[in-house]
């Protein structure tokens, strides 16, 4: 079985996707594999050059992410030419991952599944981790390389809680709760929808 897994910037995707995998689910990441893309040599570089120029190139030859986050996020066209590079290769990739799986359960992690209208049809399930807007904040702020006006950029170039939840078949609400009570909470999804889990939740 597939299903996607989504939520806004911070609201623990990744988290919840560690604990799927511990449930022996197989993942497929699309942040990790837009990563790759971009990397030194990636499939997109050269693309990536030609659209922005050689001042979006990192000396190591990689997508100068710094420079590219805060232009994707506060300017809208941008975002949406980096994006049409992207996203067609985001979305081959994904596929191809989730045919070789092997597992019982996959779980296809799509930070923009509500936003584009391509992943939908392709998971049976769709697993929505919402928390409060402050909740994100708070989150994103610790990283390195974020400041406020880019964290509410990334938030504001996303789809609204409202219609994420919308969309979802099931939500985790992921403010507040414990991380080892979110883990329960996986594992008895994930063993709900196929897999054997192999902790006691
Ligand atoms: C703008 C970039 C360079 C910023 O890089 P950075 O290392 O800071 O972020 P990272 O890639 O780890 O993404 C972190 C989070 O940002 C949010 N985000 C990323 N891309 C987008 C986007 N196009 N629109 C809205 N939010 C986005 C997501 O919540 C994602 O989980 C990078 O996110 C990027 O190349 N984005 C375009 C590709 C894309 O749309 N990826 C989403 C996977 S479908
Ligand atoms: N229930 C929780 N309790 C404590 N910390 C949490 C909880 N859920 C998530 N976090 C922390 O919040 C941060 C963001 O979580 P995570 O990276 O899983 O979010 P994400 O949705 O994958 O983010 P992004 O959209 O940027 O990829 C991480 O540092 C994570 O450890």
């Amino acid at each position: 079985m597939r299903i996607g897994l989504t939520g806004g910037i911070g609201s623990g995707k990744s988290t919840v996707a560690g604990f799927f995998r511990e449930a022996g689910a197989a993942l497929v990441d699309t942040d990790a594999i837009s990563r790759q893309l971009t990397q030194a040599g990636g499939a997109a570089m050269g693309a990536i050059e030609q659209a922005f120029g050689a001042e979006f190139i990192a000396p190591d030859g990689a997508l100068d992410r710094d420079r590219m986050r805060t232009l994707a996020f506060s300017d809208p066209l941008a975002k949406r030419r980096l994006e049409a590079i992207l996203h067609p290769l985001i979305s081959e990739t994904a596929q191809r991952q989730a045919q070789q799986a092997q597992a019982p359960l996959v779980v296809m992690d799509v930070p923009l599944l509500v936003e584009s209208g391509r992943w939908r049809a392709r998971v049976a399930r769709v697993l929505v981790v919402d928390c409060a807007v402050d909740t994100q904040i708070a989150r994103v702020l610790q990283r390195p390389g974020w400041d406020r006006p880019r964290v509410d950029g990334a938030i504001a170039a996303q789809a609204t809680r409202v219609a994420r939840r919308a969309a979802a078949d099931v939500v985790l609400v992921n403010d507040d709760l414990p991380l080892d009570a979110l883990r329960k909470e996986v594992l008895s999804l994930a063993a709900r929808w196929g897999c054997e889990t192999i902790a006691t939740p």
